[in-house]
């Protein structure tokens, strides 16, 4: 008989999670703790903007016409440990309140709350991002609390988002922490498909399967400072940074991908992984060895006030008076999400420093209001460009890159744009009579 699937925590990793164990021809069963969430993707709706994902759920969620049904959601506890056969803890691990340390309340929370209904025999997987060590307490957990014959399994996920869905179903590669041969028999069934179709599979332990996870993030975000300290060097020197990335990458060794060089990374995960991989290994005694993220988070954090400097002198040396468009709010495009995102907190620096911003963003905007209630936001790119002194164009959706710099060019006061993601083609720009400045390139 086919497996039944379980997925607690249905965000941005859940959901997409859930759907693709669907898809995959497993019965599916979802949880989350906040009943909107659930009511709307039983309707079969998606309560982020997740390409690819609303028409993933229409396949599957029963009671669609059309679906195959094997796709439900609920808030019932008990309903899950009845279901399921594996369960998948896809729940947030924010960073905590005032220090760099991972939240870990929403997971033990979920294990807590799941244990004592798993009265059969069951496989509990996490796959939230953990710092190192937390999969084999939470096994204690499991034993301590669950009726049933359960066990622990890790499986850290790789997705990104803008591609969760093609990313979980034809993953990179597939990482499992694993105590026995039963629990890697059960996830070999799971994966069987995407391994058919090539991902790789590899078995280890808690531990590794953990720090897997976290190394990975560390590396994306070593590259991206790493480009980015390039371009406060051809900023220093008059070089370009652009294509100072693409000759570099032409080595296979250190390869074209995240050396795009702008405001930074942002996210829910790239910068809250690295302060909680630091805060670990200092619990663990090891902090010299990642005293280098300090480093990659501060050089991070750098390109955003730089970026509120650039814009500073762009409108004189004052805010105070002056109007500031800001294009982009989501962390990255084809996203909704504006957890730690660059582009909000430029605006947020500009707003504090006396600059009447306008934000527009095709589909943060409704996270960015709650997040930032008291910045101003307009409905499109033309509206956030009226009367502007400067134009910051900080999320390089596609959108931005089709903007007739002509046609803006008679909306605003002044045809300044700088480019914090160095994605517009500055030399229409220019020809369009804007000063164009973008990260790391020379000015003219
Ligand atoms: N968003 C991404 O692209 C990726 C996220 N991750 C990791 O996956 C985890 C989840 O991340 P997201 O999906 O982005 O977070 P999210 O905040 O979008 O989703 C988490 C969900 O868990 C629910 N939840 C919280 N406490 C719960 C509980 N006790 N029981 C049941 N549900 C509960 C929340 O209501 C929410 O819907 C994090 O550890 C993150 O680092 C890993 C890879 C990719
Ligand atoms: O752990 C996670 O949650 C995920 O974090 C990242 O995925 P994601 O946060 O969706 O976004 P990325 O595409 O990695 O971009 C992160 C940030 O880096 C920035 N970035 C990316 C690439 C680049 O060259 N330059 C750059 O500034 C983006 O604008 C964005 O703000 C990783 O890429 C995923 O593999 C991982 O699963």
């Amino acid at each position: 008989m086919a497996l039944k699937i379980t997925v607690i925590g249905t965000g941005y990793l859940g959901a997409t999670h859930a759907a693709a164990m669907a898809e995959l021809g497993f019965e599916v069963l979802g949880l989350d703790i906040v009943p909107e969430k659930i009511a709307m993707l039983s309707a079969g709706r998606v309560p982020m903007y997740e390409p690819g994902l609303e028409e993933l759920l229409g396949r599957h969620v029963a009671g669609l016409e059309g679906s195959s049904g094997r796709l439900r959601f609920t808030t019932s506890w008990e309903e899950v440990g009845a279901f399921g056969d594996i369960h998948f803890v896809c729940v947030n691990t924010p960073q905590k309140h005032g220090e760099y340390a991972c939240d870990m309340s929403f997971v033990d929370a979920a294990f807590s709350s799941l244990a004592p209904h798993l009265t059969g025999p069951a496989l509990v997987v996490g796959k939230s991002t953990v710092p190192v060590g937390s999969a084999a307490r939470l096994a204690g957990l499991l034993r301590e609390l669950a009726p049933g014959e359960v066990e622990l399994a890790w499986n850290p996920e790789f997705l990104r988002e803008g591609f969760a869905v093609a990313d979980t179903l034809h993953p990179d590669r597939i990482v499992v922490g694993v105590e026995s041969e039963r629990a890697e028999r059960l996830l070999r069934e799971v994966y069987a498909g995407p391994v058919a179709e090539g991902s790789p599979f590899v078995v280890t332990d808690f531990p590794t399967a953990e720090l897997v996870k976290t190394a990975a993030n560390s590396f994306l975000s070593t590259k991206i400072s790493f480009i980015n300290a390039m371009a406060e060097i051809c900023e220093a020197a008059g070089g370009d940074v652009v294509k100072l990335a693409e000759a570099i990458g032409h080595d296979d060794r250190i390869g074209k991908k995240f050396l795009r060089a702008g405001i930074g990374f942002g996210g829910g995960c790239l910068p809250k992984d690295i302060r909680a991989f630091m805060a670990r290994a200092g619990e663990l005694g090891a902090d010299q060895a990642l005293t280098f993220l300090r480093e990659v988070d501060s050089i991070n954090m750098r390109r955003r006030t730089h970026m509120v400097e650039l814009a500073r002198e762009a409108v004189g040396g004052s805010f105070l008076g002056k109007r500031v468009a800001v294009l982009g709010a989501a962390f990255k495009p084809d996203s909704d999400d504006v957890r730690d995102s660059p582009a909000l907190n430029v605006a947020g620096q500009i707003h504090l420093q006396g600059g009447q911003v306008t934000v527009y963003d095709p589909k943060g905007m409704a996270n960015a209001r709650v997040l930032f209630p008291t910045l101003g936001y307009a409905d499109s790119a033309e509206a956030a460009a009226r009367g502007a002194d400067v134009v910051l164009h900080l999320t390089e959706w596609a959108e931005f890159r089709e903007l007739d710099p002509a046609e803006l060019g008679e909306v605003v006061a002044d045809r300044i744009i700088l480019d914090g993601r160095n994605a517009l083609d500055g030399a229409a720009w220019r020809k369009a009579g804007w000063t164009y400045r973008a990260m790391g390139r020379p000015t003219a």
